[in-house]
């Protein structure tokens, strides 16, 4: 199984990363995409460019092959959306199993996306527990009560289609709290990789 983790990553943090080094592990996953969104949906602009965004993405990632950057979002034009980059994902990997990872918050609003109930066709959705995360209700409960598997061996049988909450550890950290002390200038040593903060610190990317 391919798992695909999206994000705006403005900037990445250590909270995308341990998360997704877990499910890969948790889930034996061939790679664990990395995908920044050029234009994430339904949320304002993000601060940092798409390249800003995608050059601390690679810094993060410098040492390392379970996570691999994925800049198929980034090479294409208008919003971002999931159910694109997964029919691509579909069209390249042919009836292997993908896993689309979502923290809590995300899933939860997972109705208001660009044609959501196709997701669940095209993806198993990997539902990662997030501090503060939102209990799902309404479609992403329903989501959860018709296609939740508790075990997780059974993602690998199928391309598609089941959802399986994954714990993970917790880590209460946001790219909106690091945002928010760089514009304060106050440190956020030690809640992202040095190398991402030093270059949105000499970029003035949150400034
Ligand atoms: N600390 C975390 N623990 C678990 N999942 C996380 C964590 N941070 C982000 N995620 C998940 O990673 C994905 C991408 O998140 P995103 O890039 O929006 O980061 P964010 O920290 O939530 O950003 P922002 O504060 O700007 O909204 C989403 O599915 C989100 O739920
Ligand atoms: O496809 C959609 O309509 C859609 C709506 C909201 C979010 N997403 C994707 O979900 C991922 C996490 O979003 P965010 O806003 O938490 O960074 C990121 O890859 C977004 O592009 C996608």
């Amino acid at each position: 199984m391919i798992g695909v983790y999206g994000g705006t990553f403005d900037p990445v943090h250590y909270g995308h990363l341990r998360t997704a080094l877990e499910v890969q592990e948790q889930l034996n996953l061939e790679a664990m995409l990395m995908l920044p969104a050029r234009e994430p949906p339904h949320r304002e602009a993000p601060q940092a460019s798409p390249g800003a965004r995608r050059d601390m993405l690679a810094l993060a990632l410098q040492g390392q092959d379970r996570l691999v950057l994925d800049e198929r979002e980034l090479a294409r034009p208008g919003p971002s959306y999931m159910v694109d980059t997964l029919e691509s994902l579909r069209a390249e990997h042919g009836e292997r199993p993908l896993g689309l990872v979502l923290g809590e918050d995300a899933f939860a609003g997972l109705d208001g996306w660009h044609q959501w109930q196709r997701l669940p066709e095209l993806a198993h959705l990997l539902v990662m527990t997030r501090p503060g995360g939102v209990r799902p209700t309404g479609e992403a409960a329903r989501l959860l009560a018709e296609r939740g598997v508790a075990d997780p061996a059974r993602l690998h049988g199928r391309p598609a289609g089941l959802v399986y909450q994954c714990e993970v550890t917790s880590l209460a950290i946001s790219a909106t709290a690091i945002r928010t002390q760089q514009a304060a200038g106050r440190s956020s040593r030690y809640l992202l990789p040095e190398a991402v903060l030093d270059y949105l610190v000499e970029h003035r990317l949150y400034c």
